[in-house]
């Protein structure tokens, strides 16, 4: 596929695509489901950035629908975490290219910052806190109001099934218990979009379930938004609503993970049943070298969680 061709976009119903309503600093809605509109939790509108001269993020836009689990995904260097930082406002951006439930995320920085929750890629739990603690110092920063301090840290570990070993040191935990500790602190201000970069990475199959059940079950209990980075194919087609592919700065197909697929399906029609990672190597071409060199599927850079807390 060649650079000037538009990513396939498919509706969240398989019918129509989302369509963003141009109505001023009003939230905008979006028919994610095919029934009534939903509000948009997070808008880009033809975000770009650049390191210097190296173009990261190159004319993006993407339409999160309050609710929805909605992956992005692609290989190294696709410019995924680029574009989670800009929605984040890690990164500045012009205003006008990213709102977040309405917010833009440059001219009303703090509202946005407020509304999130994100654990990065990075290491953020401290080795040397119990979980407990490195909770509760979230909570601070978050400005969790004193008198309800110790029940939203309690109840963001119990969340996250840590509540037994809440008083442990965090660096006895395993990798899976770290990720899943990283979710709490994120979770401690009770945030409407919850970001997460890479959440399994570098963890056994069981821990990614683990994480993957509580983000879910945290998700049904509170109709959070989740807007989530992964190299793992199966996790996006098993997880999430929506996913954008991305690669070299710009998104490549749009859709359900079902959508996506039979719609290859469809194109190939020589009765084989591709993958969501085919409907990668179809819209990325041969081009996508970390695919094909395997490097894709392997995690290329793993994140020993459990080592580097420890
Ligand atoms: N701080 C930085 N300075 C210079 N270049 C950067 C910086 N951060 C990212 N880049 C470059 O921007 C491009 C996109 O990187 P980004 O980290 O957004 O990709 P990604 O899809 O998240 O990859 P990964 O899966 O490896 O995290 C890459 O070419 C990367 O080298």
């Amino acid at each position: 596929m060649s650079d000037d061709e538009e990513p396939r976009e498919v509706a969240a119903n398989g019918d129509q695509p989302h369509t963003a309503a141009a109505n001023g600093d009003q939230p905008h809605r979006v028919a994610a489901n095919g029934d009534e509109p939903r509000e948009e939790a997070v808008t880009v509108t033809g975000l770009r950035y650049a390191f210097g001269r190296a173009t990261a993020v190159d004319g993006l836009d993407l339409t999160v629908a309050a609710g929805e689990v909605f992956g992005l995904l692609g290989p190294n260097g696709a410019g995924k975490t680029t574009a989670i930082r800009c929605v984040t406002t890690l990164l500045p951006v012009p205003p006008g290219m990213v709102r977040v439930f309405g917010h833009d995320v440059t001219t009303d920085r703090m509202a946005v910052r407020r509304l999130l929750g994100y654990v990065p890629q990075q290491l953020s739990a401290d080795s040397s806190l119990t979980g407990r603690e490195n909770v509760s110092l979230f909570a601070r920063v978050f400005d969790v109001p004193r008198r309800e301090r110790a029940d939203r840290v309690a109840q963001a570990l119990e969340a996250v099934g840590l509540s037994e070993a809440a008083d442990r040191m965090a660096g006895t935990y395993s990798g899976g218990m770290v990720r899943r500790l990283e979710l709490a602190q994120a979770l401690v201000s009770a945030p409407r979009l919850l970001i997460l970069d890479e959440p399994t990475i570098g963890l056994d199959p069981i821990a990614r379930t683990g994480v993957w059940d509580h983000i879910m079950a945290i998700r049904a209990a509170s109709g959070m938004t989740v807007l989530v980075t992964t190299h793992y194919m199966d996790e996006a087609d098993q997880y999430c609503d929506r996913v954008a592919l991305m690669h070299q700065g710009r998104v490549r197909a749009l859709g359900t993970p079902r959508r996506l697929t039979d719609d290859l399906r469809a194109r190939l029609g020589d009765g084989t049943s591709p993958t969501l990672e085919d409907v990668f190597r179809d819209v990325a071409g041969g081009s996508l070298d970390d695919l094909d060199r395997g490097e894709f599927r392997d995690v290329r850079r793993t994140r020993n969680t459990a080592a580097r807390v420890g």
